[in-house]
């Protein structure tokens, strides 16, 4: 969707700021370009829509040669937010969310009703913003306007230079997630400039990691993390990558052990029969409808009469499959739990596993390979099933 074939940019004091380029990035993708300041970040950014010209190499967008295109009608195929923003001073949030349908020729009732969509899609009611002006908004709120006005046009690409760098930490995490969920829906390609590696291991599929004027590594974050191309990177990404890791590896089904599962309403004798065969001394216990209840010890499993509901244990420290492991980690934690549940299906509402924290990091050396990994097993084998 985006190509750059060897692609260099030399300023006219002598300066290179991009040095012999190459990269794609695919449709739908959302690649973070991260490194320190003055490393050709946004210079990158420029050649794509044309603010900069290269020296040499080639940029395609979709196929196509951006040289041959005229700038002012590829600006309008491609979305940009900047650190910035930009919005008109003296044009309400309707109208300069409205701005690119405006110069694209849309009936100015169209134009207006696709900008209120775009609002309410990044989490501002029209209603209630769309008749301020820029000044009237907080320093997030104009950084969402600067997304919708970006996407208003629905361009198949967006450029995205710090976006979300001049507001405050928790703002900023907050505008990561409403992105993300927003680009779950919207899919469009994106080029996004960052110098933060936290952000570009959260917001990238892929994250392309700069050291001045090239690239040193162009990779998915859990391997760029995991198994860092260079000391370079190793020292960019920071000695508590193992860490981060943990943030952007997914927990999968293969990862789980499978203790035996009962319900609340079975009988103590077949039960206890149950576990005694599978050489099993807890279980996981379910209520009627599959819902996870919480565990049973195989000791308490003893009498003649009665149901497993008598001696059951509740717990609800669980996880949705395809969580990070931070967060089964920080669950594990935040519940003082030896092990968790993972739940999946629709509403996350069915027993898929258990996850401990041996199990937790194993999925950490699965996720890059065994060598790559920096956390040592001693610093997170803490505790393990009760009975198991
Ligand atoms: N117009 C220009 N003329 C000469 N040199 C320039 C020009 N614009 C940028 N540069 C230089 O090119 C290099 C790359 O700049 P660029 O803005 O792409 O970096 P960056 O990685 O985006 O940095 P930052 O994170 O600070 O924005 C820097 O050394 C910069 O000083």
């Amino acid at each position: 969707m985006i190509r750059f074939e060897h692609v260099t940019k030399r300023f006219a004091d002598g300066t290179t700021a991009v040095d012999d380029l190459s990269f794609e990035v695919a449709e739908g993708e959302l690649v973070t370009l991260v490194g320190p300041s003055g490393c050709g970040k946004t210079t990158t950014m420029k050649m794509v829509n044309r603010l900069i010209e290269p020296t040499s190499g080639r940029i395609l967008v979709n196929g196509e040669d951006i040289a041959a295109v005229d700038p002012v009608e590829l600006r309008r195929r491609i979305g940009y937010v900047i650190q910035q923003v930009g919005l008109f001073p003296h044009k309400t949030v309707l109208e300069n969310t409205a701005t690119v349908p405006h110069l694209l020729g849309w009936q100015r009732r169209k134009a207006r009703e696709r900008a209120a969509e775009l609002l309410d899609l990044v989490g501002l009611d029209p209603a209630v913003y769309g008749d301020r002006y820029p000044d009237q908004l907080s320093g997030g709120q104009r950084q969402r306007v600067g997304v919708a006005r970006a996407l208003a046009a629905d361009p198949p690409v967006l450029l995205m230079d710090e976006p979300f760098g001049a507001v405050d930490p928790v703002v900023r995490e907050r505008l990561q997630n409403e992105f993300l969920r927003l680009q779950s829906q919207v899919r469009k390609t994106v080029l996004f400039v960052t110098h933060d590696i936290e952000e570009a291991v959260r917001l990238g599929d892929r994250i392309a990691v700069y050291g001045n004027g090239r690239i040193e590594q162009f990779d998915a974050p859990a391997a760029v993390l995991g198994a860092p191309a260079t000391p370079y990177v190793a020292d960019f990404v920071g000695a508590d990558r193992g860490l981060k890791r943990l943030s952007v590896t997914a927990i999968e089904a293969g990862d789980l052990e499978q203790p035996p599962v009962v319900h609340l309403e079975d009988r103590l004798p077949e039960a206890a029969e149950r576990l005694a065969r599978e050489g099993a001394r807890w279980a996981v216990v379910l209520d009627d409808a599959d819902h996870l209840h919480g565990w049973v010890d195989a000791g308490a499993l003893h009498g003649s009469s009665g149901t497993v509901r008598d001696h059951a244990r509740r717990m609800d420290a669980w996880v949705p499959v395809g969580a990070s492991l931070k967060q089964a980690f920080s669950t594990m934690l935040q519940h003082d739990a030896g092990w968790i549940a993972v739940l999946g299906g629709d509403g996350a509402d069915h027993f898929v596993g258990v996850l401990t924290p041996a199990l937790l990091h194993e999925a950490l050396r699965r996720s890059i390979g065994a060598d790559a990994v920096g956390a040592a097993r001693s610093e997170v084998d803490v505790a393990t099933v009760p009975g198991a």
